[in-house]
């Protein structure tokens, strides 16, 4: 038998040879580093079987790392991780990706980057560096920097000067991706610092309120109260853009793949409940004119959502086929009897006691034939899942597994879902939940977990989506 660096070197030369044949043959490009993000170049992981040979190389090379590299260098990659963080929050800030793809394709220099975002610029070389250590920007030649595919995600593809000019719009119009890793930074990395203070205290309760984040605000309020204060208003409208900007974090469209859409009659109605500013309604409202469709938030959400869908689709909203309604999903809902009621990323931002209410008042509006689609993350265990809890056969409610020396849940390669989780304990108290907690938070309020859709490729649990039918009341 061999050692496990060799199984784990033998895993990473097979998987290569099969990523390398599958793209030349369905004419996929393999992702450069130091090219620019195109979200073309991330077609490859929907194809099945080059979505997982880049799983298992990427697992395989993580796991050979963790041998090789000093444990104690491995233990501060975690321990001062907040420092990469802290890294990354001052270069995006202070718009230095923009620079870069501004100036040339050989490096610009922390001086010139410096003299136009005006921070120091030994400071600025310095937390370039130590992004660069992890591919994140590239020191070319001494404190000349350019960006990398990673970084160039950071692109809100503005002219620096417009940033500068208007630092308030930085993210409008934007892919969004630069607006969540800002949320991240900021709102989520400021509570992360006192979880724990926060599971420590004698006195902590289940409640929202009792988040890592009041404690570092010292106001006990939930998510939504916080946002909604005026002096944090534009943080809300961050978090909103950036919940559109998720779409670059996952393969595909994956609002179209969350459900049959295609098997709804004409007319029939979709209430997408918490829908933000419509991440899933805006693709499906394109690709399924017949569907009527009500996009739910709260009242200040459906003020922005207007603007954007009378840029984006406005056809759709004079022609009343798609409604935008201010309704607080801890009331009544209006629309009885409707053919879906979507949650998408709404039951991980509260505890359980807050999600019952959310799902019995859906219950109670449900026809016999009405599903519930959720959109969330699944949380698959580190280790082998022995299928056991649920109690009957739901399709997909077990994950596909890396096989051995690989980590069941093919390790830090999924570690989108177990960011989230941590993300809404910081910022809501609350989590992403396994199958069988999902089962049974649902179970609780009358809906039937029936199907558990997952992304072909292997490592994919983060955003997928589940059917639930009304359960008959007994
Ligand atoms: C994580 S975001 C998800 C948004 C959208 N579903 C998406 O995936 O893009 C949660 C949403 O819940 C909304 N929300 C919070 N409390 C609410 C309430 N009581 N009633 C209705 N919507 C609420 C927020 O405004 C926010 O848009």
């Amino acid at each position: 038998m061999s050692s496990p660096a060799r199984q784990l070197l033998q895993l990473i030369s097979t998987s290569l040879s099969t990523l390398e044949t599958t793209c030349a043959e369905k004419g996929f490009n393999i992702p450069d580093l130091h090219t620019t993000f195109d979200p073309a170049s991330e077609a490859f992981r929907n194809d099945p079987v080059a979505g997982e040979a880049a799983s298992v190389l990427g697992a395989a090379a993580l796991q050979l790392a963790a041998i090789f590299i000093p444990p104690q260098v491995s233990l501060y990659h975690t321990v001062a991780g907040f420092m990469r963080s802290a890294a990354a929050r001052v270069c995006i800030e202070s718009n230095v990706t923009e620079i870069l793809r501004e100036g040339s394709p050989n490096g610009v220099h922390v001086n010139e980057i410096a003299a136009k975002n005006g921070r120091d610029p030994q400071k600025i070389g310095r937390f370039l560096r130590i992004l660069a250590n992890h591919h994140i920007y590239r020191e070319v030649r001494p404190n000349v920097f350019t960006n990398t595919r990673i970084s160039s995600l950071l692109d809100t593809l503005k002219p620096s000067a417009e940033l500068f000019a208007h630092p308030a719009q930085k993210h409008e119009n934007t892919p969004g991706l630069a607006a969540i890793a800002c949320h991240h930074l900021d709102e989520a990395f400021k509570a992360a610092a006192y979880a724990w203070e926060t599971v420590s205290d004698p006195n902590m309760t289940d409640a929202t309120t009792d988040s890592p984040l009041s404690r570092a605000t010292g106001r006990k309020e939930t998510l939504w109260e916080f946002y909604q204060r005026p002096e944090n208003f534009h943080k809300y409208e961050r978090f909103n853009i950036g919940m559109r900007g998720m779409r670059a974090l996952q393969p595909g469209d994956v609002g179209l793949h969350a459900f049959d859409w295609k098997s709804l009659a004409k007319g029939s109605v979709v209430v997408d409940v918490g829908g933000g500013l419509g991440s899933v309604s805006l693709p499906v409202a394109r690709e399924y004119p017949d569907l009527q469709i009500v996009v739910q938030d709260l009242p200040p959400v459906i003020e922005s959502a207007t603007k954007l869908w009378k840029k984006e689709n406005p056809d759709a909203l004079e022609s009343g086929r798609v409604k935008l309604e201010a309704h607080d999903f801890f009331k009544t809902q209006p629309h009885k009897g409707a053919d879906v009621f979507l949650l998408k990323q709404i039951l991980h931002d509260w505890p359980d006691a807050s999600c019952i209410p959310i799902l019995r008042h859906l219950r109670e509006a449900a026809s016999p034939t009405t599903k519930l689609v959720i959109m969330d993350t699944l949380i698959p265990f580190a280790c082998h899942d022995p299928a056991v809890g649920i109690g009957r056969e739901i399709p997909g409610a077990v994950p596909k597994e890396a096989s051995s020396p690989l980590l069941a849940n093919y390790g830090a390669v999924g570690e989108m879902a177990y960011i989230a989780d941590m993300t809404m304990f910081f910022i809501a108290n609350a989590q992403e939940r396994t199958v069988v907690e999902m089962d049974n938070l649902l179970r609780r309020t009358g809906w039937e977990l029936t199907l558990v859709r997952r992304p072909e490729t292997g490592n994919n649990h983060f955003v997928l989506s589940m059917e639930a039918i009304p359960m008959e009341k007994s």
